[in-house]
């Protein structure tokens, strides 16, 4: 079941320095979490991301899972080429209730992760074949991404932007549910915002639909 994690304002220790650490890093990126890195040694690119991004760096060896009562996480990501200590903090993350990922050990893993396609930060498509084939979820993703950089407009994204206004106000203008969803596809079929986005006038296109939501019957 591919789901999305909210992790906004949750604290995430990442254990390893090395590729999959990079990776894991890079997504947690998109969202606003307290990061926490701990290996004995990191490689270039996440050193060059801790002086840009706001990173916590413990350079140190992890040994045991003393670490986890002393920093208290909500999560727990490793990602170590030592099977031994990965599994060592999976069964103490587990007991703990702990939310836990292993790059190397999907099947105790509590979520996996998908190759994605990004459009923007705006429009995230997930390919996933369930743990057979990482590969070919990366291959499918690189074929599928051309076809659909030409079915994914910047004016749809234009138009996200705009249902993410005009919902917002909806549900203070609006009373039921039905109402404001055939009110939110009225605009989506809006030949008049249609232009307006095309035209790249967002101002004047929330304009509009703010006139459309308010006197909504
Ligand atoms: C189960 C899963 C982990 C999870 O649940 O999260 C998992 C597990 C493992 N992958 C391994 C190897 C490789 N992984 C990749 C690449 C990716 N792996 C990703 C996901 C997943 N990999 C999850 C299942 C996803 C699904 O089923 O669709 C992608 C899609 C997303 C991402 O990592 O962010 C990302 C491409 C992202 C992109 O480019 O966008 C390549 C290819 C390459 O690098 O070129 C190889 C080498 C070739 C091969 O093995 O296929 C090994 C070590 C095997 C060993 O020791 O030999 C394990 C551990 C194991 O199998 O035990
Ligand atoms: N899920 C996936 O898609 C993939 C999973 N893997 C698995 O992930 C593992 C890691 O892969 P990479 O990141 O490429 O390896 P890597 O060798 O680049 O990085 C390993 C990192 O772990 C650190 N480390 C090792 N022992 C440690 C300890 N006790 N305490 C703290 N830090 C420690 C090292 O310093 C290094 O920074 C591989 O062994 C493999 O099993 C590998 C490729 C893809």
């Amino acid at each position: 079941m591919i789901v999305n994690l909210n992790l906004q304002n949750k604290k995430i220790i990442i254990i390893g320095g090395g590729n999959e650490a990079q990776k894991r890093i890079n997504s947690l990126l998109k969202q606003e979490c307290d990061i926490t890195i701990i290996a004995d040694s990191i490689n270039s690119q996440i050193t060059k991301l801790t002086k840009t991004k706001k990173i916590k760096v413990i350079k140190q060896k992890v040994v045991d899972t003393k670490f986890i009562s002393k920093l208290k996480p909500n999560m727990i990501i490793t990602t170590t080429n030592d099977r031994k200590i990965n599994q060592k903090i999976i069964n103490a993350a587990k007991k703990k209730g702990i939310t836990v990922y292993s790059s190397d050990n999907p099947e105790d893993s509590d979520f996996s992760n998908p190759a994605i396609i990004d459009f923007e930060n705006m429009i995230q498509i997930a390919i996933f074949t369930g743990g057979q084939s990482p590969a070919m979820s990366k291959k499918i993703k690189e074929k599928s991404e051309k076809a659909l950089k030409k079915t994914i407009t910047k004016e749809d994204i234009a138009q996200i932007k705009i249902q993410k206004m005009a919902r917002k106000l909806a549900k203070e203008v609006i009373d039921t549910p039905d109402q404001r969803r055939e009110c939110l596809r009225s605009i989506m079929r809006d030949n008049e915002i249609d232009q307006l986005i095309k035209d790249g006038q967002m101002k004047k296109a929330e304009k509009k639909v703010s006139t459309i939501l308010r006197n909504w019957k």
